[in-house]
């Protein structure tokens, strides 16, 4: 039990150190908060909630993988190297991935809602 609970501390500092250390990962958690606020605001459906969960929990994982690649990367590849670099591009773009994936998914969800309000008003 004990190993459990400290495995979560580690996993949280992990949080914590991309948090802290990269804009793109406060940006995607502006991002996500922004999501939920429409979602509450706009009353969307369960299953529109299971999809905006969804896409905040995909960016938010893939930036974290990125954080990671980014530190190993670092550290195994301190001085210029053109694979280093493509490690690094190639991490970058699967988040890219995801974070279109999120905003057609939230255009999908979002757009036809506000719409509605823009024209009942
Ligand atoms: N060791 C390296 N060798 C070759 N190219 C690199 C190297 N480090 C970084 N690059 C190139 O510079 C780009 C930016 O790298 P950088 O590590 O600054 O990432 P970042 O996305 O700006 O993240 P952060 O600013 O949080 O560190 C990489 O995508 C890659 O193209």
């Amino acid at each position: 039990m004990k190993k459990l609970i400290r495995g979560f501390g580690y996993a949280f500092k992990g949080i914590w150190y991309a948090t802290a250390t990269q804009l793109n990962f406060r940006v995607h958690l502006v991002a996500s908060l922004t999501a939920a606020l429409l979602g509450y605001a706009l009353k969307v459906s369960a299953i529109e909630w299971i999809w905006i969960i969804f896409c905040m929990a995909l960016v938010l994982a893939a930036e974290l993988f990125n954080t990671s690649i980014e530190v190993l990367t670092d550290l195994v590849s301190p001085e210029f190297n053109t694979k280093a670099g493509h490690v690094k591009d190639i991490a970058a773009g699967a988040v890219l991935v995801t974070a279109i994936f999120a905003l057609v998914t939230g255009t999908i969800i979002f757009l036809p809602k506000i719409l509605t309000l823009i024209h009942a008003a």
